[in-house]
């Protein structure tokens, strides 16, 4: 492991990540920051949680000096949230350099974001759709820039943000620094990125699993119509500290959050239709803790670093692999240990296997907790709760009434009525929630297949019927006959014309993964809703409709 004065860097930028408590590089920023500082475009991959912010912020604010008055760095992200998240994170890499660096994301008043516009920020980190309205009203300039990072890449590169992303780069010019960052590359994205990256350098540090090996993933087979039972165990019996429930759609985020409530757990939900003031206060109680349940669709799947989220539950299992690799990603962070689970309907079981093959980790199947196990959970809080108070002290108001008490009853009896009280029986209230189709490996590929370029019975459907591979094997032997992902990737990773020759990439996984049904069913994620291309204003034409709710 490297410390980070190995790098060479500027004494204000080492102090500020000594101030951000980060002792030695993580594997990533090990190897993508010395690259970085060449100014090479470059591909980084590595796992979920492992600073991969850090890899490409340092070496993008070294290259810009605090006397610069115009836009030099652009970070892109696919959500409103992960941009707040980034800038922050920025900001604090900056401090002691005195950058000045300005989220610019949908939802948030524009004329906020036109003042610190004014203050000249080097560095911006956005969302696609609100980016493009500031440069339709000229607000933004992007002839200056010289670093642009899509993180999330993938992400970015997929179908329903290609065309802003396409826009706006055609604004940045040709003689720049692009890195694209992700813990999930499907192999097609590397053909998509030949369009906007010159002799990348690939950086992967991702063993043979994708998923970080910090999470120990489990899944419960249970029929929709007793998942929300199941989840109330649950958390009754592994009693997070912090957790999040994923749910397929908004309506089901919703649903779930009321329910949960109703029940008497600390939870909220966070999802695309909500206002941004909703979305911001909801994120502020989850990172202060004031809420110990977040539910959410995939808006929060990527990015989004909260310390102390124990657990990631599914609650729906994700439409695709990399849903699954990003959302329990969102635990097990920074060296720290995670625990996802995931509801799984009988009918899903093959969705499960696909996502088996395609993480090349096995997900231990666990019976539904039992009413004693919940039951247990709940009393072991109520008991953490009650010593918790001893300790704190304090209790001489309460001493009278108790010595009182004790002489009349028994000491068990009074304990345990105190710790039912405590306790609480609230999980009794009914929740119904609306059922949702069994989720399906969607048949991947299609006319607006722009990653795969092959005919639709190449998807993953074929493979899950065709390969018949084993739980861990698909990914990696068991394709159609190209090199594996893992194989082909890390073969090819430093080399430095990033042709589209690996066969590996476009004739394995990647071929198989299309927007078509990928994110066309994802509109509940908060994100084809608003975000229709076709019916958007192109970059040159007059001032765009609204756009606010336009990235997710
Ligand atoms: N060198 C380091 N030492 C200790 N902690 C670090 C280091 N680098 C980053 N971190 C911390 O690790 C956490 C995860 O970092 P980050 O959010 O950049 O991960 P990521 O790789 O981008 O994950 P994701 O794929 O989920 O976006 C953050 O809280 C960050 O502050
Ligand atoms: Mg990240």
């Amino acid at each position: 492991m490297k410390t980070f004065a190995e790098f060479g860097l500027e004494p204000k930028v080492l102090q500020a990540i000594t101030e951000l408590g980060f002792e030695e590089a993580t594997p990533i920023q090990e190897q993508a920051i010395p690259i970085a500082l060449t100014g090479a475009d470059m591909i980084g991959q590595a796992q979920t949680g492992t600073g991969k912010t850090a890899a490409f912020g340092i070496p993008l604010i070294s290259k810009i000096a605090r006397e610069d008055e115009k836009i030099l760095a652009l970070i892109m992200t696919p959500t409103r949230e992960l941009a707040i998240q980034v800038a922050e994170e920025i900001g604090k890499l900056t401090r002691f350099k005195g950058l000045r660096s300005l989220a610019i994301y949908g939802g948030q008043d524009i004329g906020r974001q036109i003042r610190g516009l004014k203050k000249k920020p080097q560095i911006i980190i956005g969302t696609p759709g609100r980016l493009l309205d500031h440069i339709n009203r000229k607000t933004i300039r992007l002839d200056d820039v010289q670093t642009i990072v899509l993180d999330e890449a993938d992400e970015m590169l997929d179908m329903g943000f290609m065309e802003d992303i396409q826009s706006i780069l055609k604004l940045v010019p040709e003689e720049r620094q692009t890195m694209l960052f992700s813990a999930t590359m499907p192999p097609n994205i590397q053909r998509l990125a030949q369009q906007f990256l010159k002799n990348p350098q690939h950086v992967s540090v991702i063993p043979k699993q994708i998923s970080a090996p910090l999470i120990d993933q489990a899944y419960i087979e249970v029929p929709e119509r007793q998942k929300f039972e199941a989840l109330s165990r649950l958390i009754d019996m592994e009693s997070p500290d912090l957790a999040i429930v994923f749910g397929r759609t908004k309506r089901r985020v919703d649903e779930l959050a009321e329910g949960l409530q109703k029940r008497g757990y600390s939870a909220d939900g966070l999802h695309g239709d909500l206002s941004q003031n909703q979305r911001d206060a909801v994120m502020r109680k989850f990172r202060d803790g004031s809420i110990d349940v977040l539910v959410a669709t995939d808006v929060a799947a990527r990015g989004l670093d909260v310390s102390g989220v124990t657990h990631v539950i599914n609650f729906d299992l994700p439409q695709d692999p990399e849903s699954y690799v990003h959302r329990i990603g969102r635990t097990g962070r920074a060296g720290k240990e995670g625990t996802a689970w995931s509801f799984v309907t009988p009918r899903e079981m093959d969705h499960l296997h696909l996502i088996e093959r395609v993480t090349r980790h096995r997900i231990t199947r666990k019976p539904l907790p039992t009413m004693a196990e919940a039951i247990e959970g709940k009393q072991r809080i109520t008991a953490e709760r009650l010593l918790a108070m001893v300790e704190a002290g304090e209790l001489n108001e309460y001493k009278g009434i108790a010595i009182q008490l004790l002489e009349q009853y028994d000491s068990v009896q009074l304990l345990s009525a105190a710790m039912k009280l405590l306790t609480g029986d609230s999980k009794d209230a009914q929740v119904e929630l609306t059922p949702e189709d069994p989720i399906r490996a969607k048949r991947r590929g299609g006319k607006n297949d722009i990653r795969s370029g092959r005919k639709p019975s190449g998807g993953y459907g074929g493979n899950r019927t065709g390969s018949g591979t084993g739980s861990s094997g698909g990914y990696r032997g068991n394709r159609d006959g190209g090199s594996s992902y893992g194989g082909g990737y890390k073969g090819n990773r430093d080399s430095s014309t990033g042709s589209s020759t690996r066969g590996g990439y476009s004739s394995g996984y990647g071929g198989n993964s299309s927007s078509g049904g990928y994110k066309g069913n994802r509109d509940d994620a908060g994100r084809s809703a608003d975000r229709k291309p076709q019916s958007r204003p192109s970059t040159t034409s007059a001032r765009p409709a609204k756009r606010e709710d336009y990235d997710i």
